[in-house]
């Protein structure tokens, strides 16, 4: 059905590559390899019946994420508890890019950590998270510990391609190249920028090609040529596997903005707006709060529902209406739209048709490198970081010199008599319990190079 959609293959790896990459003369060159799902018109997504509009390879390989009635809140000790979420409901779609914007603590973040399921101990979520329509774990990764145990960036998409496997990164390095073998750095060294660490991050998450990927505020930090470069790579990959990315953030550019398929506004853990980016202005506008001209759609929703300076406005701008009553007109009217009946009808089909289709399947392993390779992989990364690290690898080899040479002046000429014995066995003792507690030095790393090894 969307074949015709579809500009030709080779055709359309290029020109997405020449308008998004920031190295695009080289890789025009040498286009990627990709295999192209092919996507269904998004609008046609949205008005067609699901079941008619979704392809068959979109429902082989592409992850659903659906939420429903999902609450979660947060225990406060003696002073009782706290909703952060309150009965939010959505999806997110294969081939598509769903933004999570509001107001700073209106629960950006916590609704991503519940959808990946990794809420803290602290907090009680009701209400169901699906995944292609069944409740399963994720397998996921922290890049922000590797991006801390790989020394350059090159290292760290060297591991992070071995270990899925692969050979080669190609070229998705996200306008790094000068800075692919500074150091990264961490808290004593200076390194990378923050928003070069951030750009490595993504990188490496990419290269595992993760079906659904969660990005909390992957622009902050980033110019605002950097937050559209990289966003538009995203969507462009995105669009090609086929994945599902969740992203929540704080100030895009109009142009950033544009670029996501669908928006989820929430302002105080409750939903203000959810559906299509493009059709985000029209409900503002019709409930009486239009985009002026010329001004950053975004921005203007971000300000409408803010309530944090309230008493400020009021001080300067009076006869406004109070941002809590406007919130409130904005959330009834969400939940009276046939927007949200439409929401609520997507998470309901999306789930029948996944569990036809799939019979009660779940969502495939990924792929990873043998024990072998990752075993030689690893520690490779390891011994070029000793050696880099001049606590670690250089004084350590100073001392045990040193001790060597010690030892070897006082147990100097031993002899063969009775007495010789216990000195051999005191030398043997001593060598083996000094070597014990300078391995224990090392165990920290240990410990953090195993949260690598069980991502
Ligand atoms: N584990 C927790 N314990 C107590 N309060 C929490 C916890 N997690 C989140 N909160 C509170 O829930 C609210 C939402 O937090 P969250 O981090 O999700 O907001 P956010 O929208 O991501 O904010 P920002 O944009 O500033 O990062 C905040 O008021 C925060 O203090």
């Amino acid at each position: 059905m969307a074949s015709s959609i579809q500009p030709p293959r080779q055709a359309n790896v290029s020109n997405h590559i020449d308008s998004a990459s920031l190295d695009s003369k080289q890789e025009i060159e040498n286009p990627i390899e990709v295999e192209i799902v092919e996507m269904p018109n998004h609008r046609e997504i949205l008005d067609a019946p699901p079941a008619k509009a979704l392809p068959t390879r979109l429902k082989e390989d592409g992850v659903f994420l659906t939420w429903e009635d999902l609450w979660v809140t947060v225990s406060n000790g003696k002073s009782g508890s706290k909703s952060i979420l309150q009965g939010l409901t959505g999806y997110a779609r294969p081939g598509e890019v769903l933004a999570i914007m509001g107001p700073s603590g209106c629960g950006k973040s916590t609704l991503l950590d519940t959808l990946a399921g990794r809420l803290g101990s602290n907090t009680r979520q009701m209400g169901e998270v699906l995944i292609n329509g069944h409740r399963q774990a994720l397998a996921y990764g922290t890049s922000r510990i590797r991006i801390l145990l790989c020394s350059t960036p090159i290292t760290g998409l060297h591991v992070s391609v071995r270990e899925e496997g692969k050979s080669r990164y190609g070229n998705k390095r996200k306008g790094l190249q000068d800075a692919m073998n500074t150091r990264i750095g961490g808290c004593g060294a200076k390194g990378l920028s923050g928003g070069q660490k951030r750009r490595v991050s993504i990188c490496i998450e990419i290269l595992t090609h993760p079906k659904l990927l969660f990005l909390d505020e992957p622009t902050s930090g980033l110019d605002s040529a950097a937050s559209y470069y990289v966003m538009s790579r995203i969507v462009g990959l995105d669009q090609q596997d086929g994945r599902t990315i969740i992203a929540s953030i704080h100030q895009p550019s109009t142009e950033v903005f544009q670029l996501f398929h669908n928006l989820c506004l929430l302002s105080s853990g409750r939903t203000i707006y959810f559906g299509p980016t493009s059709e985000a202005n029209a409900f503002f506008t019709l409930n009486g709060f239009p985009c002026p001209a010329l001004q950053n759609p975004s921005d203007h929703f971000l300000r409408t529902i803010n309530k944090d300076f309230d008493e400020d406005i009021e001080c300067g701008l009076g006869g406004k209406k109070p941002t809590e009553e406007v919130i409130d007109i904005l959330f009834k009217s969400y939940k009276s739209s046939d927007k949200y009946q439409q929401v609520r009808r997507w998470v309901d089909d999306i789930y029948l048709m996944m569990h036809d289709f799939q019979d009660g399947g779940t969502l495939e392993k990924r792929n990873h490198a043998g024990f072998c390779t990752q075993c030689l992989v690893l520690t490779r990364r390891s011994f070029v970081n000793m050696f880099r690290d001049v606590g670690y690898y250089w004084l350590r080899l100073a001392i045990y010199v040193s001790l060597a040479l010690a030892l070897a002046t006082e147990f100097y000429n031993l002899g063969f008599s009775y007495g010789s014995i216990q000195a051999r066995g005191s030398l043997l003792m001593f060598v083996a319990s000094y070597l014990t507690f300078m391995a224990i030095g090392g165990f920290p790393s240990f410990v953090e190079d195993m949260k690598v090894k069980h991502k």
